[in-house]
C-alpha cells in the first residue's frame, strides 16, 4: 500500500527523521510508538503527504505521494488527529457529509447514494441519534465518533490516526478501535496509528514500529517488539511484561520504586 524510502525531515536544521524506511501492507494493522518527541507525528504528516520531507520517496499504490492531487490523496488517505473533532458549528449530519468531499465536482450536489452511504456510517458507528445536534455541543467522546464517521465516509484505503485515544475513557477506547478494527476486517483497509499506550497497541495492531530520536529501533509483530529490555532501551523504563490471559499478546505492568510490602509485614507492623 505504501512504501518510505529513507525519509528524512529537518526542522531548524534539526533532524527529526534520519532515514526512515517502511513498508505498510495492504490490509494491515500498524502501530506506531516511540516517547514524546521521537518524530511519531511528523512521519505521519510526511506520509500522508501533508509535510514534504527534506530526503526520501514515498510510494502510495507504487505511484510518489506527491505526484496525487490533494484531493486523489483525500480518496485514498483519511486522517484522524488526536482531538477528534473541532467543535464546530454544524450539525453532526452535515460534518459527516463532508467527508463525501473528495467525490463531488466542482458544482455537484450530494448524490443519494452519497446521502444513503452518511446514514449507513451514522448507524455504524452509533451516532445516527446524534445526527440532527451541533458538533460544537457535543462531548469530547462523541466528538471523536463523529470525527471517525466523517473518515469513513470519505471511504479511504489507507487510515491514519494520531493518539485518537488520547481524550478518551476506556470504554470509548475499547468502543473506537473495536469500530475501526471491523472496519479493517471489513473492507481491507490499512491501518497506521500513533499510540501512547503500548498495550493498547499489543491488543490492536499486527505489526509495531518503534522510533527513538527520529530513527527506526525496532520492528516487528507485538511479541517481538514489547520486550523489556527493547522498552527500557527506547523509554528508559524497564517493565513486567506478561501475556493478556485473553488474546495472549504481551501487556506491560509499569514498575514501581518501592518495595513491595508483604502481608506478614503489614499484619505485623
Ligand atoms: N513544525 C515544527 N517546527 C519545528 N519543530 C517541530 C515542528 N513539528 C515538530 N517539531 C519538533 O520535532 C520533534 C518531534 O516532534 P513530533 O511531534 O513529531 O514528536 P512525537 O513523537 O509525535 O511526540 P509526542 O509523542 O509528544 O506527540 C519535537 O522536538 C518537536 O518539537
Amino acid at each position: 500500500m505504501l512504501i518510505a524510502e529513507g525519509i528524512t525531515k529537518l526542522y531548524g536544521g534539526k533532524k527529526i527523521l534520519d532515514g526512515i524506511h517502511l513498508r505498510l501492507e495492504r490490509g494491515e494493522f500498524l502501530g506506531l510508538l516511540g516517547p514524546n518527541g521521537s518524530g511519531k507525528s511528523t512521519l505521519v504528516k510526511c506520509l500522508t503527504g501533508e509535510e514534504r520531507p527534506d530526503a526520501g520517496t514515498i510510494w502510495l499504490e507504487g505511484k510518489e505521494l506527491f505526484s496525487y492531487s490533494r484531493k486523489e490523496r483525500a480518496q485514498k488517505i483519511a486522517v484522524l488527529p488526536q482531538e477528534g473533532m473541532e467543535p464546530v458549528p454544524f450539525t453532526v449530519e452535515e460534518v459527516v457529509m463532508m467527508g463525501r468531499y473528495p467525490y463531488q465536482g466542482k458544482w455537484s450536489w450530494l448524490e443519494a447514494a452519497d446521502r444513503e452511504m452518511v446514514n449507513r456510517v451514522l448507524q455504524e458507528t452509533g451516532i445516527d441519534h446524534l445526527s440532527g445536534r451541533f458538533v460544537h455541543h457535543l462531548s469530547g467522546g462523541e466528538r471523536q465518533r463523529v470525527a471517525l464517521a466523517k473518515t469513513m465516509a470519505q471511504e479511504p484505503e489507507l487510515l491514519v490516526l494520531d493518539e485518537p485515544t488520547t481524550y478518551l475513557d476506556i470504554r470509548y477506547q475499547c468502543h473506537l478501535l473495536e469500530l475501526i478494527r471491523s472496519w479493517q476486517e471489513r473492507k481491507q483497509l490499512t491501518v497506521l496509528i500513533i499510540l501512547h499506550d503500548i498495550n493498547l497497541a499489543a491488543q490492536y495492531c499486527d505489526r509495531l514500529l518503534l522510533l527513538k530520536e527520529g530513527k527506526l529501533v525496532q520492528s516487528g509483530k507485538p511479541e517481538e517488539v514489547i520486550q523489556p529490555t527493547v522498552i527500557e532501551e527506547v523509554y528508559g523504563v524497564k517493565p513486567l511484561v506478561i501475556r493478556h490471559p485473553q488474546l495472549q499478546v504481551p501487556q506491560i505492568l509499569l514498575p514501581s520504586e518501592r518495595k513491595s510490602v508483604s502481608l506478614f509485614q503489614q499484619t505485623k507492623g
